[in-house]
C-alpha cells in the first residue's frame, strides 16, 4: 500500500505544535508513509499480506481510515484519480486476460521492498498464461 515511503518534504512555516511536538520555524519534516501503514497500533498484524482488509465490508474499517497511499491535505498527490484509475485498469485487464503464475511452482517472489524514496520490489519473473490458454473450448 505505500509505493511512496515518504511523503513530500515540508518546511514548516509557522506553526509552533504539531500534534503536541514543538517544532521550531523553518524544519523540514518529512512524514513516513511506510511508517503510517505498518503502525500496530493502527492496523491489525501490518506485516501480514490480507488483502481482503482493504475491502469496503472489512468489518474493522481500518483501511478506510487509516489509508493514505496518496498523502493527505492541502498537498495530496494531484493525480490521485488518475492513478487509482490506471492501476484498476492495468490489473483488472491483466486478471480478466492472465492466470499470473510463478516461473516454476513454489518459486514465489522476495515480498521485502527496497526502500528509497519510492519502494520498489526486488526483480521477479512471473508467468503470463492467457486464460484462453488454459480452458478447453469445448
Ligand atoms: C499510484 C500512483 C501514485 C501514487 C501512489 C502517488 C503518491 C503521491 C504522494 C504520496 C504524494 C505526496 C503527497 C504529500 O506530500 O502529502 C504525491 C504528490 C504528487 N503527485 Fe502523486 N502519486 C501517484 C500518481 C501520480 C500521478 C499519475 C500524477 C500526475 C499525473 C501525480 C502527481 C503528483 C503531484 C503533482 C504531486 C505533488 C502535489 C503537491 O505537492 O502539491 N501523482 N503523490
Amino acid at each position: 500500500s505505500s509505493t511512496h515511503h515518504v511523503n513530500s518534504f515540508f518546511c514548516i512555516l509557522s506553526t509552533p505544535s504539531l500534534s503536541g511536538f514543538s517544532i521550531p520555524k523553518g524544519t523540514t519534516v518529512i512524514t513516513n508513509l511506510y511508517g503510517a501503514h505498518h503502525d500496530e497500533s493502527k492496523w491489525h498484524r501490518p506485516l501480514e499480506f490480507r488483502p481482503e482488509r482493504f475491502l469496503e465490508e472489512d468489518p474493522s474499517g481500518e483501511a478506510q481510515r487509516q489509508l493514505i497511499p496518496f498523502g493527505c491535505g492541502a498537498r495530496v498527490c494531484l493525480g490521485e484519480t488518475l492513478g487509482r484509475m490506471e492501476a484498476f485498469h492495468v490489473l483488472a485487464h491483466t486478471l480478466r486476460d492472465f492466470q499470473i503464475l510463478p516461473p516454476s511452482p513454489g518459486h514465489l517472489p522476495d515480498l521485502r521492498g527496497s526502500y528509497r524514496f519510492i519502494v520498489h520490489c526486488k526483480p521477479f519473473r512471473v508467468r503470463l498464461v492467457p486464460w484462453a490458454a488454459a480452458i478447453p473450448t469445448h
